[in-house]
C-alpha cells in the first residue's frame, strides 16, 4: 500500500450530513476553497437543489462542474494553499458507467493524481454497499465499482470519516 497523501475521504448515506461536514472541514482549513461537482441536474427539482447548494456555499467558493473528466478538472486547479472538495464519487461512477468508460483506467488515473496532488483534496461519496444484493446487473456493477473506488481512495487518504445521521465517525487518521 502506498503512503497516505494529504487527502480526506468522507463516506456516508444519502442525506447523512456528509456534504455539510465536508464543507465545514474545508472552511476550517482557511485554504483557498474550490468545489468540484460531479452531479448533473437531470430535472427541475435537482436544478433547484443545486441552485440552493450554490447559495448556501456562498461566494467564497469557486465552483467547477465536471461530470466525467475529474482528473482533468483537478489538474487544472491544483496548487499549494488550495483545498478542493469533490462531491461526489458515486455520481462520477454513474456518469462514467453511462458513457461506458474504462472504469479501472479512470480509477487508476485518479489514484495516481491523489498521490501527487499539491492541493488538499476532500472526497465525498455515498456508501451504497450496505443493502441486499440488487436484482439487476447494472446496479450490482455500480455497487462493485463504487466499492473498489472507495477502497482505493481510503487507502490513499490520510483521514477517512463515515457520516450517519449527521454524526461523523473517524475511521482513519
Ligand atoms: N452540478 C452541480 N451539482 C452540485 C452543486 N452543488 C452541489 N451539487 C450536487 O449536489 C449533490 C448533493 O446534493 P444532495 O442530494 O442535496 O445531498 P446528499 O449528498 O444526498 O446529502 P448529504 O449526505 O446530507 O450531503 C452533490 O453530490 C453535488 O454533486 C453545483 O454547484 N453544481
Amino acid at each position: 500500500m502506498t503512503a497516505p497523501s494529504n487527502s480526506t475521504f468522507i463516506l456516508g448515506g444519502a442525506r447523512s450530513g456528509k456534504s455539510r461536514f465536508a464543507e465545514n472541514l474545508v472552511i476550517a482549513t482557511g485554504l483557498d476553497r474550490h468545489y468540484i461537482a460531479t452531479g448533473r441536474a437531470w430535472d427541475e427539482e435537482m436544478q433547484a437543489r443545486i441552485a440552493q447548494h450554490k447559495v448556501d456555499r456562498g461566494p467564497s467558493w469557486t465552483t467547477h462542474e465536471e461530470p466525467l473528466d475529474l482528473v482533468g478538472a483537478l489538474a487544472a486547479i491544483d496548487g499549494e494553499r488550495r483545498i478542493v472538495l469533490i462531491d461526489c464519487l458515486t455520481l462520477w461512477v454513474t456518469n462514467l458507467m453511462m458513457e461506458e468508460r474504462d472504469m479501472a483506467a479512470e480509477f487508476a488515473a485518479l489514484a495516481d493524481f491523489v498521490a501527487r496532488a499539491k492541493a488538499r483534496l476532500v472526497f465525498v461519496s455515498n456508501e451504497v454497499g450496505l443493502g441486499i444484493v440488487p436484482e439487476n446487473r447494472m446496479a450490482r456493477d455500480f455497487r462493485d465499482h463504487a466499492g473498489r473506488l472507495h477502497q482505493m481512495i481510503a487507502a490513499k487518504a490520510a483521514e477517512v470519516y463515515f457520516v450517519a445521521a449527521g454524526l461523523p465517525l473517524k475511521m482513519k487518521g
